[in-house]
């Protein structure tokens, strides 16, 4: 796998590849979606990227597996094992009944076999408005019935269709009620993290019980509808970036490691991809560390969509248990 680590997962004893490429992006006007996406995710694998995260909701899963064709077609990889291929249940389909449907949904649009690892998206239930009903907004909001929707995760699983199952978007007390109910606890908690939202009491919580995290945003999503650019123009990133001849996107990266989290990084542009990658020969100092771990930390992440005030979280509050 080139020269990006990996870690074994606990279980299956899976190698997952230490960063990871994201597929999140949005459709730029007048581009061909599929083909940016297939393209990006083909000069990835040629650059030596192995480990890809999609979602149903991102609709990068068919370009994604089309890559993954044409890549075993032109050689640039021998097998589809070489790959790490991550995808997530949506809001919509997380009822006990669903759950296996919708996985099966997302392998046929991938063309595999197999995931390495399914991912509950967030951990609440949206259904869609009846034609007619009018409201706000489109979805009504339920809370999620965890034993059912982790017992069909498990199903998976046991079924081979997926080799890992984990969470995303769930806070400590979320990930508690996920373990009290577990027979096989989720490997995986994928989370934003970055050096303005160092998540230090769910990385503490998480690790803690064998269950690695995920680092979204890892950039602040900086130039994206959910993301902005804080997290680059953070003046003591731009300082360390000067300092050691990186970039502030090299920076964040390069922590993140040091932090023992999975980076899930998305570019598109073949430069940034390359230099996305370039944070394994060189390490911050112990006083770098420190004025890192000093930056005033807030979520960044746009999260409304999941509040309601019918509930199930009327707050941004009570959708991360007061950790905000
Ligand atoms: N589980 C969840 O709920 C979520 C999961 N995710 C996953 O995590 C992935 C990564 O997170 P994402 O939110 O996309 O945010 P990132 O922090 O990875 O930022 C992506 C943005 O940064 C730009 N960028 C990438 N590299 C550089 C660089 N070196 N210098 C300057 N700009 C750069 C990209 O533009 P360009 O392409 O032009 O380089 C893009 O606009 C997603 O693609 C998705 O797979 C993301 C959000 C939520
Ligand atoms: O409405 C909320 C957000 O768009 C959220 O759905 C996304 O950020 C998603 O989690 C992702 O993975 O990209």
């Amino acid at each position: 796998m080139g020269s990006i680590p990996d870690y074994v997962l606990r279980w299956s004893g899976q190698r997952m590849p230490v960063v990871g490429f994201g597929t999140a992006s949005e459709i730029v006007e007048g581009s061909d979606f599929f083909t940016v996406t297939k393209q990006a995710v083909l000069q990835a694998i040629k650059l030596g990227y192995r480990h890809f995260d999609t979602a149903s909701l991102y609709g990068s899963e068919q370009p994604l597996g089309e890559a993954i064709v044409e890549a075993l077609s032109l050689g640039l990889i021998k097998s589809r094992n070489e790959l790490f291929i991550t995808s997530k249940l949506w809001c919509t389909q997380a009822y006990g009944d669903l759950v296996l449907p919708a996985l099966k949904t997302s392998l046929q649009n991938l063309k595999l076999d197999y995931l390495d690892l399914y991912l509950i998206h967030w951990p609440i239930c949206l259904k869609q408005r009846k034609e007619g009903v009018s409201g706000g907004k489109e979805y009504d909001l339920f809370p999620m019935d965890f034993s059912s929707v982790w017992a069909a995760m498990e199903d998976c699983q046991r079924l081979g269709l997926t080799k890992s199952i984990g969470l995303s978007n769930f806070t400590c007390k979320k990930v508690a009620d996920v373990l009290s109910i577990a027979k096989i606890p989720p490997v995986v908690n994928q989370v934003e993290l970055n050096p303005l939202w160092q998540q230090k009491k769910l990385k503490d919580f998480c690790h803690g019980n064998g269950i690695l995290l995920q680092a979204y945003s890892p950039l602040g999503a900086v130039g994206t509808k959910w993301g902005s650019n804080r997290v680059m123009e953070c003046e003591v990133l731009k300082e360390i970036a000067k300092v050691k001849g990186k970039t502030v996107a090299q920076v964040c990266l390069r922590w993140a490691y040091e932090e023992g989290v999975i980076l899930i990084v998305k570019s598109f542009n073949a430069e940034r991809m390359k230099q996305n990658l370039e944070i394994m020969d060189w390490s911050l100092s112990e006083d770098e560390l420190k004025m890192i771990q000093h930056i005033p930390q807030s979520r960044g992440i746009q999260a409304e969509a999941f509040v309601s005030e019918n509930g199930p979280f009327k707050t941004l509050e009570e959708l991360w248990d007061g950790e905000i």
